[in-house]
């Protein structure tokens, strides 16, 4: 090669990593005040629960009161699926979408949608279990980025999702199963033949689908995340087969 393509070629090169720099600097600056604002969101949910609790002494309205709050946060999570998208965090868009959009899910669908289970204590079990395992997964990443983690957190990231994912679950499917006498009766979203369209959709049916689902989905999140704790915990190589 000529000296003059050389020097091209190497001025390239720096162009290029030069680029590459600028674009980490602005993606780590970007998700530092992503998961700051996601930590601070879900600490103030935590804050409005306890603080509903002490002074009414019940759960019975508790949901009412953080749906706002609670459906801005999870909703803005949606960003999660373009984060890995566009590649700024190293993880599967699917594990990624199927749980923030079965979050959304419960969230819009179920339990703001259907007044008569926002009471049911399985309500208030996912949504701690949500809670305590948000403040403690943004706070992880957030330190992580700014290279102080300490060790309790990165444990508590990798240990506590051992028995708060199937407690969100247990959660999760019993406050879909309350839903569905209301859902049978009111025909919620549903279409019934004949109309316009010529379409039926049962929401009810829907429901029992999504129920099922719970079945081959969730073990795919809940080894997933093994994996990620065998890996981040005890240094071991993992291949990602859904990536
Ligand atoms: C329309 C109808 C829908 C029907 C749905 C059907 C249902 C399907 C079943 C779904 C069941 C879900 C139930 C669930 O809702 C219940 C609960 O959540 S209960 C509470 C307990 N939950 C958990 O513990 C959640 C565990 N899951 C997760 O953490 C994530 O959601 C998951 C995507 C599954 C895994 O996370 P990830 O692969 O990202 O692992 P890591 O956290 O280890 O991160 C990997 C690397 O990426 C970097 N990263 C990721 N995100 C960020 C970020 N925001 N900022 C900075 N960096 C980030 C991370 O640091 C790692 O980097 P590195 O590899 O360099 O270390």
């Amino acid at each position: 090669m000529a000296s003059g393509e050389e020097d091209g070629a190497v001025e390239e090169k720096e162009t290029n990593n030069k680029k590459k720099r600028t674009k980490s600097a602005i993606a780590i600056a970007w998700l530092t005040v992503y998961n700051i604002a996601m930590t601070a969101g879900w600490l103030v949910l935590a804050v409005a629960m306890i603080r509903f609790y002490l002074q009414k002494g019940t759960h019975r309205g508790l949901y009412r009161s953080i749906a706002r709050t609670l459906k801005f946060f999870q909703t803005f999570a949606l960003l999660e699926v373009g984060h890995c998208a566009i590649g700024i965090v190293r993880t599967s868009v699917i594990v990624t979408g199927v749980q923030v959009c079965s979050r959304i899910f419960m969230v819009w669908f179920i339990a703001s949608s259907i007044r008569q289970v926002q009471n049911q204590e399985s309500v208030i079990l996912f949504l701690v279990v949500w809670t305590v395992t948000e403040i403690t997964r943004y706070s992880f990443y957030t330190f992580n980025l700014l290279n102080h983690l300490p060790y309790f957190i990165k444990w508590a990231r990798y240990n506590m999702f051992i028995v708060m994912y199937p407690l969100g679950v247990i959660g999760e499917l019993m406050t879909i199963y309350a839903a569905l006498p209301y859902v049978r009766r009111s025909g919620m979203y549903s279409l019934r033949l004949p109309n316009t369209y010529n379409v039926s959709f049962d929401y009810y049916y829907f429901l029992i689908i999504v129920m099922l689902s719970y079945i081959p989905l969730f073990p795919q999140l809940y080894f997933h995340m093994l994996r990620q704790r065998r890996r981040v915990l005890h240094g071991e190589v993992i291949v990602e087969k859904d990536e």
